[in-house]
């Protein structure tokens, strides 16, 4: 059993750090907020421990060292309850696409102890060190797990001490009509709490779209929870798909409450078709959340933005029996995404990171997320010239607080 303990000691100041690379400023917190941002008031440098990052002069009051101050990073898709972080080597022995990905997964993870509390406290563990602090992670909900996968993501979120929060998506990775039952446990995971209830490829994997989405937008209705959905299929299925959530969002009021995960068909649609598509998701409140994958048509993310499209950025699997890639690490990503996405420009740079992090306080339930009073206090600490410099380069993390409790330093973990 893991025991919820608060993790890391806690911060009364955040001395001296530059918000998004701004004045050199002092952060006051308290019981886990940003209370106040004065300008860095350097009296009392000489009493302390020197300019160490992290190091505390008297309790509570943390050394920042001047560095660049950017909020938690916030990873908006993820599967925490599948990794095999931290175990030996698995080569990956499964079929190809998206149906093998499942059959490989489901004959092997037994072997491996997933779910297991452990296994996800590892990837956690290694997503803290490295400046992720909220997380909306894909439990897998099927026949053979049932709702166990939740009960250890809780468990294993609950054991770091609120080093990391977490929403739970209770992922139907099997199917869902295809599987009589999973649609009566996804019902069960929204009664007993999980955020959102997830969907994959209504068309391809249950060859029911119409069926599937009405099932997951009853469970939706009934429970209050968003729907986020995994959406492979490309072009004009997946667009009609899309079309299909529109509708259905619209009829439900649930504006701002549903996702489209990955969405490859926004990235493909010839411009005039993603320009109709894309505004009309604007208009219903849908979002998307991206893992700016190598190889597809890139989201047009300024397009999303000028829509009123909500973007967030996730890791997906983190080394698992789907795909052995993924560190975890939320700002190598954003690099990619910046790169993917053919960005150059200063502005588009640092709308990046904040897809990364501030803008994406909606996909984890926060209504602010950002370096402002009031919102957690959750900060990464980078030496970097400026926002641009730390995307381009996703420096090592000097110091990560989380709710106001250092829980990473120097590149180690505290949890
Ligand atoms: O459907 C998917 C896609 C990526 N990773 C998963 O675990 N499932």
């Amino acid at each position: 059993m893991h025991s919820p303990t608060s993790a890391g000691h806690p911060v009364t100041v955040l001395r001296d750090v530059r918000p998004w690379g701004g004045e050199r400023s002092d952060l006051h917190v308290a019981d886990g907020v940003i209370t106040a941002i004065t300008p860095h008031d350097p009296a009392g440098a000489a009493a302390g421990a020197g300019s160490t990052v992290g190091a505390e002069r008297t309790a509570g009051v943390v050394e920042g060292g001047g560095l660049l101050a950017l909020p938690g990073l916030v990873n908006a898709h993820a599967h925490v309850d599948k990794s095999w972080w931290g175990k030996p080597w698995v080569s990956y022995g499964g079929a190809g696409g998206v149906q093998g990905r499942i059959a490989h997964e489901r004959a092997h993870r037994d072997e491996l102890g997933i779910p297991g509390v452990d296994v996800t406290l590892a990837v956690l563990r290694e997503s803290v060190r490295t400046g992720t602090t909220a997380v909306r992670t894909h439990v897998d909900v099927d026949l053979g797990v049932g709702l166990r996968g939740i009960e250890v993501v809780r468990e294993a979120v609950a054991a770091l001490g609120g080093a990391v929060t977490a929403q739970i998506v209770a992922f139907p990775q099997d199917g869902v009509l295809r599987r009589p039952g999973v649609l009566e446990l996804l019902d069960a995971a929204a009664a007993a709490g999980a955020e959102h209830v997830g969907g994959l490829d209504p068309a391809t994997i249950d060859r029911d779209p119409v069926g599937q989405l009405d099932g997951l937008f009853a469970i939706a209705e009934r429970h209050g929870v968003g729907i986020d959905v995994h959406l492979h299929d490309g072009g004009d299925l997946g667009a009609f798909q899309i079309e299909l959530m529109i509708d259905r969002t619209l009829r439900a009021g649930l504006q701002g409450k549903v996702n489209v995960a990955h969405g490859f068909a926004v990235g493909q649609l010839p411009a005039a078709r993603q320009a109709e598509l894309v505004a009309a998701m604007g208009e219903a409140g849908i979002t998307m959340t991206t893992v700016a994958p190598i190889g597809a048509a890139p989201l047009p993310l300024h397009a999303l933005r000028e829509a009123g499209v909500a973007v967030g950025l996730g890791t997906d699997g983190i080394r698992d029996l789907w795909s052995p890639y993924g560190t975890g690490d939320l700002l190598t990503l954003t690099t990619q995404l910046a790169r993917l996405s053919g960005f150059r420009y200063d502005e588009d740079l640092v709308a990046a990171a904040r897809i990364a992090s501030a803008d994406a306080g909606r996909f984890v339930g926060r209504a602010v997320h950002d370096l402002v009073v009031g919102a957690p206090a959750d900060v990464v600490l980078v030496d970097a010239e400026n926002v641009p410099d730390a995307v381009v380069r996703a420096p090592r993390r000097a110091l990560v607080v989380a709710g106001g409790r250092v829980v990473a330093r120097d590149g180690e973990v505290l949890v």
